[in-house]
C-alpha cells in the first residue's frame, strides 16, 4: 500500500532521474447525471476512486525544449496525445524552455471508462513539474488539467473524491478499499453517443455527499449503465456474468465493468473463471494516488486533515 511521506520527512525532496511514475486507473463507484448544461455537457455527481493498476510514464529531462513521446498510440495522432498536450500546456503557461523524453507503458484499455488518458495527462503534469523544478501547486496543475479533460483534476489532486459539475468540483473522501475485478468486454463505447442517447437518465435529483456516503457501496449505481447495456450487448453480458458472482457495475460510460470483492483470494478465483475473449484485471481500490507517493508529494487531503509543515500541500494518514 503506497504511503505519502510522514509529516516529519520533507515532502518536496528532489527526485532522481529518470522519473518512473504510475498513472493509475480510476473507477466511478457511483455516477449520477443530474442535468445538462447549455453547452451540451452533463452535470454529474460521482465518487472517484483509484486502482493500484495503471500505465507507467518514464520521464527524462531535455535541455533543448523538445518533447518526444514513445511509443505512439494506435489511432491517436501525436498532437492529440494527452501527455504531449499536457507537456505543451505546461511549457506555454510557465515559459520554461526545458523539454523531455517520455516513454509510455500503456496497459489501460483506451476508452474503457478507467480514465487512462486523463491519468496519463495528470502524471505528465506532476512529473514534468518535478522534472523541470516548477514547484506549481496542485490547484494550479488541476486548473491546467481541466482544460485537457474533466477527469484530469482528480488525478492531479490524488485523493478519492466526491465530484460535481462535470467532475471538476472535488471534495476528497475516504471510501472502503475492497478488491475489484475489472472486465473489459472487448468493445469500444462512444462517450458522446452515450451522453447523446435520448433515453439516458439525465435528471436524477442531486443528493448530498453525506447521503451518498451513508448509503454505502450497496446503494451506488451508474446512470449510464442501462443505456450502455442496451446499445452494447457485450457489456450487458459482462455485467450479467459478473453480477451473478458479486455486486457489479459499469465505470464511467464503459466499456469496463467491475465487481467488488472482500478479499484478494475471492478476486483471484473470479479472475480465473473469466471467459476467453474478455480482458480482466484484479486491482485494489486506493484512496490516495500512487503517483503522489512516487513523487513524495502529499495529495490534497480531506477537509480537516493536517497540512504538511514542509510543503503545505497537506498530508493525511488514511488508506
Ligand atoms: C463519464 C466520465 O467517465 C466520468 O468520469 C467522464 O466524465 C467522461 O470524461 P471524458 O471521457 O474525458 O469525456 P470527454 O472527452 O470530456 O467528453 C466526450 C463527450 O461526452 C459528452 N460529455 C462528457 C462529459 C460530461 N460530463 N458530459 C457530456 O455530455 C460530451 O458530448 C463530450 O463531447
Ligand atoms: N495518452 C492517452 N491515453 C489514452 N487515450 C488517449 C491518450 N491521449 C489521447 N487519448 C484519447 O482519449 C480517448 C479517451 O481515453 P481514455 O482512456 O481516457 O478513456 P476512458 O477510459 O473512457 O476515460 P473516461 O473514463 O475519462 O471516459 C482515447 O480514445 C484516445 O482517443
Amino acid at each position: 500500500m503506497p504511503r505519502t511521506s510522514p509529516l516529519s520527512a520533507p515532502c518536496c525532496a528532489p527526485q532522481a532521474e529518470p522519473l518512473v511514475l504510475p498513472a493509475p486507473a480510476k473507477l466511478n463507484r457511483l455516477l449520477h447525471i443530474t442535468g445538462r448544461r447549455p453547452d451540451g455537457y452533463h452535470e454529474l455527481q460521482t465518487l472517484f476512486q483509484f486502482l493500484d493498476a495503471g500505465d507507467t510514464l518514464t520521464l527524462r529531462r531535455r535541455t533543448d525544449g523538445e518533447l518526444h513521446l514513445s511509443p505512439s498510440l494506435d489511432g491517436v495522432a501525436s498532437e492529440d496525445n494527452l501527455i504531449l498536450r499536457a507537456a505543451r500546456l505546461l511549457q506555454a503557461e510557465t515559459g520554461r524552455r526545458l523539454g523531455a523524453d517520455i516513454h509510455l507503458d500503456k496497459r489501460l484499455p483506451m476508452g474503457g471508462g478507467l480514465g487512462g488518458g486523463s491519468s496519463d495527462a495528470a502524471t505528465a503534469l506532476l512529473g514534468l513539474d518535478a522534472l523541470w523544478g516548477l514547484g506549481l501547486e496542485l490547484t494550479e496543475l488541476a486548473r491546467l488539467g481541466l482544460a485537457l479533460g474533466a477527469d484530469v483534476p482528480v488525478f492531479v489532486h490524488g485523493h478519492a473524491a466526491w465530484a460535481e459539475g462535470i467532475g471538476e468540483r472535488l471534495t476528497p473522501v475516504t471510501l472502503d478499499t475492497p478488491w475489484f475485478l475489472v472486465i473489459h468486454p472487448g468493445v469500444t463505447v462512444s462517450t458522446p453517443a452515450v451522453f447523446g442517447a435520448p433515453e439516458l437518465t439525465r435528471h436524477t435529483p442531486p443528493i448530498t455527499m453525506a447521503r451518498a456516503l451513508q448509503g454505502g457501496a450497496a446503494s451506488w449505481r451508474n446512470d449510464c449503465q442501462d443505456t450502455v447495456r442496451r446499445h452494447y450487448p457485450e457489456v450487458a453480458r459482462a455485467l450479467d456474468w459478473l453480477a451473478h458472482r458479486a455486486p457489479a457495475m459499469l465505470t464511467g460510460t464503459g466499456a469496463c465493468v467491475f465487481a467488488r470483492l472482500e478479499t484478494e483470494s475471492q478476486a483471484d478465483r473470479l479472475l480465473a473463471e473469466v471467459p476467453e475473449g474478455w480482458h480482466a484485471i484484479k486491482a485494489r481500490g486506493l484512496n490516495r494516488s500512487p503517483l503522489h507517493a512516487a513523487l513524495g508529494r502529499c495529495p490534497s487531503p480531506p477537509p480537516g486533515v493536517e497540512t504538511c509543515p514542509t510543503c503545505r500541500r497537506g498530508a493525511d494518514p488514511g488508506a
